[in-house]
């Protein structure tokens, strides 16, 4: 095969940052997808409607001339979280999901939530309401390897969360474990996941083995060969539970190498042709449109998109860097290396 054309594709996990990194990165983003579900950790983060309908209009505002990507605007669930929010959320019409980060998860989850109990007001309209629960699925306790808090978390808090809510819709966001994988694989249709391209693509060894490597570094963290191995099934088996969400999530290049660098990678730049990779690997690239461009939508009760993209099989080598915010740069994952498709524009 030497072109793919597919229905647009959306990116249902995507962080867009604020201000001029905002301006940097939107139009990566906004030439490949027609939507993408923002995630709202800005600092301070995004908590109400009213911030998401002012980070939307910046976001609208920073897309190159002409486009017409949308984005899909996201609330940051917090202990305090009122069920009127919720129901101001959705009378907006503009918020599609609510992000429940654990305090001290990841990038910017201060203002997390302690415990899913506060919100359980704030969760309960969101079933009657159908707002989807989108979740960063891992646990932040000390004692719990790095390595073991995505699996944990599914005994810990997505079981009971399920059990109490069992009309709530949930997105497992980014998974990266068989478990994960199997537990969305075996709940009902109201539960699905996300699956980033490079959690498709590479395993632990890639970041850690010859020299670390900070730009492969995010969270949840990549895991060992077979966890990748469950996900690539998982995302080529056709099952309408899994679509792309990349989790391309920038960061400056002083910040990712580092002594204590940030978690995130950056893919927004070559999202589809990564994707495309992964699928072509796994000889499936025939269950590509359907990952990236119809399950997505159909889960969250929105229309497909109606134009196309095509993906050409031509070398290319993505830029060493690229520009970001206050004169800085910013890395893209695989870097100065040679991807075998690209995007047509
Ligand atoms: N994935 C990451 O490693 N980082 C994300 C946060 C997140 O999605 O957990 C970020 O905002 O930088
Ligand atoms: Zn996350
Ligand atoms: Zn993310």
């Amino acid at each position: 095969m030497t072109t793919i054309t597919l229905t647009r594709p959306d990116d249902w996990h995507l962080h867009l940052r604020d201000g001029e990194a905002l301006a940097a990165v939107v139009p990566a983003s906004a030439r490949q997808m027609g939507r993408a579900i923002v995630m709202p950790n800005l600092v301070p983060p995004v908590t109400t409607a009213e911030q998401a309908r002012g980070y939307r209009e910046r976001i609208l505002a920073a897309r190159p001339q002409g486009s017409a990507f949308e984005p899909l605007m996201t609330l940051y669930l917090t202990d305090n979280t009122p069920a009127e929010e919720i129901e101001r959320a959705v009378e907006s019409g503009i918020v599609q999901a609510v992000k429940l980060y654990p305090a001290g998860a990841t990038t910017n989850s201060d203002s997390g939530v302690t415990d899913l109990a506060h919100c359980d007001a704030a969760i309960a309209a969101m079933a009657r309401l159908g707002l989807p629960l989108l979740v960063h699925g891992e646990v932040t306790d000390a004692d719990i390897d790095i390595f073991d808090r995505e699996s944990v978390f599914i005994e810990r808090v997505m079981k009971p969360l399920r059990e109490r809510h069992p009309d709530l819709k949930v997105v497992f966001e980014h998974i990266t474990t068989s478990d994960a994988a199997e537990f969305v694989a075996q709940a009902p249709s109201n539960v699905a996941a996300t699956i980033t391209a490079h959690h498709l693509l590479f395993n632990r060894n890639h970041m850690l083995v010859g020299g670390i490597r900070p730009h492969y570094y995010c969270l949840p963290i990549l895991k060992r060969e077979r966890h990748r191995e469950a996900l690539l099934a998982a995302a080529t088996s056709g099952s309408g539970k899994f679509f792309l969400g990349t989790d391309s999530a920038p960061h400056a290049q002083g910040d990712k190498e580092t002594a204590c660098g940030c978690a995130g990678a950056y893919t927004a730049p070559a999202a589809i042709e990564l994707y495309a990779t992964a699928f072509e690997q796994a000889g499936a690239l025939d269950r590509l449109e359907g990952f990236a461009s119809h399950h997505g939508p159909d889960f969250y009760g929105l229309p497909r998109n109606t134009d196309t993209i095509t993906l050409v099989r031509e070398e290319w080598t993505l830029p060493p860097s690229l520009p970001y915010a206050e004169g800085r740069r910013i890395v893209p994952l695989k870097a100065g290396e040679t991807l075998a498709w690209r995007m047509l524009d």
